[in-house]
Parts: C-alpha cells; structure tokens; sequence
C-alpha cells in the first residue's frame, strides 16, 4: 500500500544538541498511527519537520515523503502547497487555529474553495455536511469560535483540517485541553474519519497518553529522548510490550483505568 507518510532514519538537531534521532516511521494510506512519548521526547519536533515548519535553527538530514513529495530541502514554495493541500494538522488548542473574529462557516469555506475548487450553493452545502458530519448542528455555521464550547471548537478545526481531504493529517494532543466526557467525543471522531475509507486520509496521532491513543489507531510507535524505542499493532504492543519504557506506559495506563470499586 503507498504510504501517507514515510520517513526515514530522521534527526534533528538545534545547534550541538540531537531531539530526533534517526527515526524511522511510515503511516500507511488510510492508516492511523499513534505517536507516543514523554515531555521532551521528541513528538512534535517531529511533526513539525513532517509540515516543513522547523525554525531556521533546527538542521533535518534523512527523509520525509508526504504522499510521494520529499519535504527535506524542499522550497518554501513547494512546502506551502503540501501543507493544506497533502498534509493538515491539529493541535491542542483550536483557539489558536481559529480566526476569532470570523464564523465557523467562513473559515470551513475557505480550504473547501482553495483546495477543492468550491463556490456558490455547492460551497455552502458542502461546509454545512462536514460539519453535520462531526455532530455539528447547521446554525454553527454562523457561530464564532469563542461562541462554541471547547469540543465544539475542536471539531471544527478537524473539519477546517480535513475540508481539503489531505493525504495526512497530524493531531498533536488533540484531545489534552478537554475533559474526559468530550475527549471521548472528540476521539471517536477521530477514530470514525480514520476508519471512514473514502478519502483514504492517513493519521498521524501524537499524545504522550498510550491510552487515548489506542482507543483510535491501530499501530503505535514509541518515542523517548528522540529514538523510537518500539512499535508494532496496538495489540500486540499492550498485550507484550518489548522495551522497559513501554512496559512502565502499559502499567501506568492500566492503574489509572483500575478505578477502586469499579469492578
Ligand atoms: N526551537 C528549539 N530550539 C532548541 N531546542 C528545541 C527547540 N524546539 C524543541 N527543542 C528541544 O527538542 C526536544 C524535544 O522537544 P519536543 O517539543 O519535540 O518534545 P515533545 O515530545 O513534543 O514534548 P511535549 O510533550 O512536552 O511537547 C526538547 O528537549 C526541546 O527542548
């Protein structure tokens, strides 16, 4: 199967001091995948390689391959046609990916016109689908983002991310700021758009929680300081972690779901 994202023996270095350290990973297409790893490990210096948005000062050797296109050493030309267009992201806080003072229906319509070619009835048809999609009611359209509760925003900025229908979307703790009740509906979402297999979009999910990532992909991968310490099917990985540190996640997960009296 072509992959969404492929890369391969990866480092990144500020100055003298490596975060990433020759990693290799590959999201399959229409694959989600769970990145997990501690503070400081190294996730999202790696998605932000993946989007081509490192400061100056980082040095990336290796390679990064988004639907086909190399990323390492591309134009800034060529790195802002694959963002939006072949890889979209999401992070933990939608008020910063929203514009505050535009509506929920304004800000959908605009990769649904840039990149998909959109206008007139079809655009506003299609942005009120997406977000029924999500469980979104019709009148969100003429929300403001500071109108909306948190899940709320947070679904809308999947839509915003997927509207293009990329070949990768990367979701950096997206569920972190929200409480338990809404990350479950938020996750599920998640889960759905990845099993939906129409647009084949693969999922990169980043967390340092290994249960919240299970709940949506069926692949982990484990980071700490920078190496990829494990990966394998998110089965296998709970049922028989290899490496010490997957072993102390597994554990810890498993005694915060051990509610006592909960049996
Ligand atoms: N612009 C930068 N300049 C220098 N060092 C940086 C820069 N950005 C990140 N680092 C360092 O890279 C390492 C990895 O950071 P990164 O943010 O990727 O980790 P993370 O796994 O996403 O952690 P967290 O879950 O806390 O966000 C850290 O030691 C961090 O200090």
């Amino acid at each position: 199967m072509p992959a969404g994202l492929t890369i391969a023996d990866m480092t990144v270095r500020f100055g003298a001091q490596v975060v990433v350290d020759g990693i290799d990973l590959t999201v399959a297409q229409g694959e989600a995948v769970g990145l997990i790893g501690g503070s400081g490990s190294g996730k999202t210096t790696t998605a932000l390689a993946v989007l081509g948005l490192l400061p100056a000062t980082a040095r990336v050797t290796g390679s990064i391959t988004v639907a086909g296109g190399e990323v390492v050493g591309a134009r800034a030309r060529d790195l802002r046609r694959l963002r939006g267009r072949q890889v979209s992201f999401v992070g933990q806080d939608a008020l910063t990916a929203l514009h505050p003072l535009m509506t929920v229906g304004r800000q959908v319509a605009i990769p649904l016109r840039r990149h998909r070619g959109l206008s007139g009835r079809a655009l506003i048809m299609a942005t009120a689908a997406l977000l029924e999609q999500v469980g979104l009611p019709a009148r969100t359209l003429r929300a403001y983002p500071a109108q909306l509760s948190g899940g709320q925003r947070q679904r809308v900025a999947i839509v915003f991310a997927m509207a293009s229908r990329p070949a990768l979307l990367i979701a950096d703790e997206p569920t972190s700021a929200l409480d338990t009740t809404t990350q479950a509906g938020v996750l599920d979402l998640l889960r759905s758009l990845s099993m939906r297999g129409e647009h084949r979009t693969s999922l990169l999910l980043i967390s340092h929680d290994i249960a919240v990532v299970s709940q949506v992909c069926a692949r982990l991968v484990i980071m700490r300081q920078g190496r990829v310490v494990e990966q394998g099917a998110t089965t296998r990985v709970l049922g028989g972690p290899t490496h010490p540190y997957t072993r102390e996640l597994v554990a810890a997960a498993r005694a915060l779901t051990a509610v006592p009296g909960a049996a």
